[in-house]
């Protein structure tokens, strides 16, 4: 791109960012930071997360599906904690294909979804790079004082209940990348669609803290997110993996394998899921799961903590032997 058709970075505030902006606390996106009050009976929950092009998402995916996704990894991590969602901050490094257009669909995309989470822009940082298009956001909510669950709450004898379905985000890149999965091309395109857009479970925050010990959003695995919380809380998992709930798409193709256990253990291990695992005593299980019904979200008991350490995966009672819990970065 010529250098004078390059967006310039504060022409890029005033004309995408600056009527995101959540005023009055982001001062007109002019100011060296934004100003919240403080909120008397709340904790203020604070999460970050990045993404790049080539390792969160695809080079051929629509900036304004990027921009969705990345308010909604954060989001989830918020969901997670059982927060409502306020605002964010967000650092842009553009690509040197980043132009207008591209620019204008990224910040469409976050107008979308700052609608429906009801976000707002607070602040941010513009640079651009020679490397991939790398975006990060650190989203800011709050909860009523003391009551956001942690990893580490979790007792032994605690119920792991997931929500929604796993594995679809999974299947999804590979369905993104063309591949054919022995799927048909309606569930492909759902699955790739569960990629590019991740639900983040905000409906289930107030069941989250209400019922839940523990509690982690799944994004690099099932396996290796319910890792996390037995380790932070110093107990074993078990994970029935045949007990996990799946779409229609991941079924058809769990069965199309010639080994299930070992499709499934795929299905555990991919992450891109952006679902909620909790870990509750067994007497709240129904409660826990009528309310999630309630809230428009399924859930589904897939395992349980015991005294011990490490994670466990079981197919029909029988141990899986995982070469990788999930996903981690270099
Ligand atoms: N660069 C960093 N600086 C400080 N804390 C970090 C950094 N990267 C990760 N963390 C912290 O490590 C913990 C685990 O991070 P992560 O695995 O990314 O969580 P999640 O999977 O929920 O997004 C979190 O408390 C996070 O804030
Ligand atoms: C192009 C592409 N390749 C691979 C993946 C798979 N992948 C990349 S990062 C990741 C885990 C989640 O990202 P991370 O940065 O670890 O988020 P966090 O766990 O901190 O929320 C997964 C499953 C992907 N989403 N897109
Ligand atoms: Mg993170
Ligand atoms: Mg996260
Ligand atoms: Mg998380």
């Amino acid at each position: 791109m010529p250098d004078a058709e390059r967006p310039g970075e504060f022409e890029t505030i005033e004309r995408l960012f600056r009527p995101l902006a959540l005023e009055p606390y982001a001062r007109g996106l002019l100011d060296d930071a934004a100003v919240l009050p403080a909120r008397p009976g709340h904790d203020l929950i604070l999460t970050k997360d990045t993404v790049v092009e080539g390792v969160h998402f695809l080079g051929d995916d629509p900036l304004d599906l990027v921009a969705r996704k990345l308010l909604r990894v954060n989001l989830s991590d918020l969901a997670a904690k059982g927060a409502q969602p306020f605002g964010y901050l967000l650092s842009c490094a553009w690509s040197p294909r980043c132009g207008w257009s591209e620019r204008e669909a990224f910040a469409r995309g976050l107008a979308e979804d700052q609608r429906r989470f009801g976000v707002g822009l607070l602040g941010g940082d513009t640079v651009s790079t020679p490397g991939p298009l790398t975006l990060s956001a650190t989203l800011i909510g709050y909860a009523p004082e003391g009551s956001a669950p942690s990893r580490a709450g979790a007792r032994a004898g605690d119920l792991l209940v997931v929500s929604g379905t796993i594995g679809d985000g999974g299947l999804g890149l590979r369905a993104a990348r063309s591949e054919e999965m022995g799927l048909s091309r309606a569930e492909r395109d759902a699955l790739a669609h569960r990629y590019r857009l991740p639900q983040p479970r905000l409906e289930l925050a107030e069941a989250v803290r209400v019922f839940a010990h523990a509690s982690a959003d799944v994004s690099d695995g099932l396996v290796a997110d319910a890792g996390r919380i037995s380790a932070a809380s110093g107990l074993r998992a078990v994970i029935d993996l045949d007990a996990m709930p799946l779409s229609a798409q991941a079924r058809v193709w769990l069965y199309a394998q010639a080994d299930p256990a070992g499709a499934a253990a795929t299905l555990a291990t991919a992450g891109d899921d952006y679902e909620i695992l909790a870990a509750l005593a067994p007497a709240d299980l129904k409660p826990y799961c009528e309310a999630c019904k309630a809230a428009g979200v399924p859930a589904a008991l897939v395992g349980r903590l015991e005294a011990g350490e490490g994670v466990e995966a079981r197919w029909r009672d029988q141990s899986v032997s995982l070469s990788r819990r999930g996903w981690t970065h270099g």
